[in-house]
């Protein structure tokens, strides 16, 4: 496993204030892999995602993706990578309400400077993939949960991320809608040999991934270990 790491965290530390989000978290997670973190709240499962991703630096410990240190590269080093290599998606997709769904997915290519027509083509592929083209003109607030989701997924997988991280990306869904959502990201990822880092708390979800892992008070167990 070590060897094929496409990203790994060793010894990550967080502390926000008088409370210890991470202690010594350790996780790695190989190119195309889908694995699942679990754990009860506020053990620490956002707190990872977001270290891993970029989003947030850690106090201690080493973020390696690809041969790149994350914790040691600058700012713009590391916004330039996390759009061409890393694709997000949280708990309530967070699409720009204002845009439809069709310029919602459109937009990181719009963004890296592709022209509209191909930027719209591409984002048409997408939304098919993930069963709401019918949905191309409407905005967030007049689609359900389950497709604002799927749309949000479509977004954050069209650029071809080589990772996706995904925390809690069902938990405003019911079980039906969770399952269409999931079947439709785990396809897509196995497909396209994409990385997903999916936290959850949520057995029907973790139930998708190759491999879990648990956590509990800021550090990473193997499933069925006991905190
Ligand atoms: N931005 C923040 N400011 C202050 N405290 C934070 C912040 N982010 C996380 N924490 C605290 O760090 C701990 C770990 O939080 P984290 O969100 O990583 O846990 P989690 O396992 O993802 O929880 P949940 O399942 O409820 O989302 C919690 O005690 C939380 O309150």
């Amino acid at each position: 496993m070590k060897d094929t790491a496409l990203l790994s965290g060793l010894g990550l530390a967080k502390t926000y204030g008088p409370t210890r989000a991470l202690r010594d978290a350790s996780l790695e997670l190989a190119a195309g892999e889908i694995l699942a973190v679990t754990g009860t709240s506020g053990s620490g499962k956002s707190t990872l995602l977001h270290c891993l991703a970029g989003i947030v630096r850690p106090e201690k410990g080493t973020v390696v993706y690809d041969g790149t240190r994350l914790d040691a590269i600058s700012d713009k080093r590391l916004s330039e990578l996390r759009r061409s290599d890393f694709g997000v998606v949280f708990q309530f997709g967070q699409l720009i309400p204002e845009l439809t769904a069709l310029d919602n997915v459109a937009l990181p290519l719009l963004l890296a400077g592709r022209r509209r027509d191909s930027a719209w083509a591409q984002a048409r592929e997408w939304l098919e993939r993930f069963g709401v083209l019918a949905q191309e003109a409407l905005r967030p607030g007049e689609m359900s949960g389950g497709q604002s989701q799927r749309v949000a997924l479509a977004r954050a997988l069209i650029t071809q991320p080589r990772v996706v991280f995904a925390d809690e990306p069902t938990g405003s869904l019911d079980t039906l809608t969770t399952e269409q959502v999931m079947t439709a990201l785990t396809r897509t990822a196995r497909d396209t040999n994409t990385a997903l880092l999916l936290v959850t708390h949520d057995a029907q979800v973790a139930a998708y991934a190759d491999r879990e892992v648990h956590m509990a008070d800021g550090t990473v167990r193997p499933a069925g270990v006991a905190a």
